[in-house]
């Protein structure tokens, strides 16, 4: 079973794919991770992230980089943001997702365009969702747990600019296939949202089966 979650920063998209991978025993993917890879490199080679030329070269990163706290931070995921608008970055990050997706017995992955383009045959589809306000809110308190202090409005600001850029992108853009399930989180607790998450993945394949 290919499980595809798609959704905006701070959305609970990670929680979930987590605690779906967990409760049907499947590999996850975080692919936001490998665009962070990338943004990484180009700061620390001192790259433009504008360039597409720069970008690419960024892309054959070693995977020890994956591991590296660092990639979590706002800065990082703000050039995630510009260098995954990269059409020839997309590509040269495609086929790694591709193959984890379609590995035997399936596969958990998350990110912005699982179910529209790594994996459109994916048998279940979620797109979360959330509030700009309540996302922010979200990481504001993930960050500050981390030692890391900034402004609420800062936080939201940046998460609006990721969002535009996310979305309006012209290749690959964060947008809901039209076959998947929305699911808002804004007002549920981790452990709500992720048992809704299970109760329509259960619901997508007994309707599988019985159209079968
Ligand atoms: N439903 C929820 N209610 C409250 N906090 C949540 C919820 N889902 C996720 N979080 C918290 O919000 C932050 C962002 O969640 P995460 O799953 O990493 O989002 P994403 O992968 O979409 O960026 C984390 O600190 C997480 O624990
Ligand atoms: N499948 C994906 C995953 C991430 N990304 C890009 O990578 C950035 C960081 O993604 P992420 O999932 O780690 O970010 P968060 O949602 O965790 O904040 C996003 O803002 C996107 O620009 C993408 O374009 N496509």
């Amino acid at each position: 079973m290919i499980i595809a979650v798609d959704g905006p920063a701070a959305s609970g998209k990670g929680t979930i794919a987590r605690a779906l991978a967990r409760h049907y025993r499947l590999p996850h993917l975080d692919t936001g991770l490998l665009y962070r890879a990338v943004a990484a490199t180009v700061i620390r080679e001192e790259f433009d992230p504008s360039s597409e030329t720069d970008a690419v070269s960024a892309c054959s990163f070693d995977d020890y980089i994956l591991e590296d706290v660092w990639l979590k931070s706002e800065e990082v995921g703000k050039v995630a943001s510009m260098v995954s608008v990269h059409p020839l970055v997309r590509a040269a990050l495609l086929l790694r997702q591709r193959k984890f997706a379609h590995q035997p017995g399936g596969a958990v992955l998350d990110g912005r365009d699982i179910g529209t383009v790594i994996a459109p045959d994916a048998d279940v589809k979620l797109f979360v969702k959330a509030t700009p306000m309540i996302r922010a809110q979200r990481r504001h308190m993930e960050l500050r747990k981390q030692g890391i202090l900034t402004s609420l409005d800062k936080v939201l600001t940046d998460i609006r600019a990721r969002d535009e850029r996310d979305a309006r992108r012209s290749h690959s853009p964060m947008v809901p296939a039209p076959d998947a399930l929305l699911l808002d989180t804004s007002f549920l607790s981790i452990e709500a949202a992720v048992q809704k998450a299970i109760g329509l993945v259960d619901g997508r394949m007994a309707q599988k089966a019985e159209t079968a």
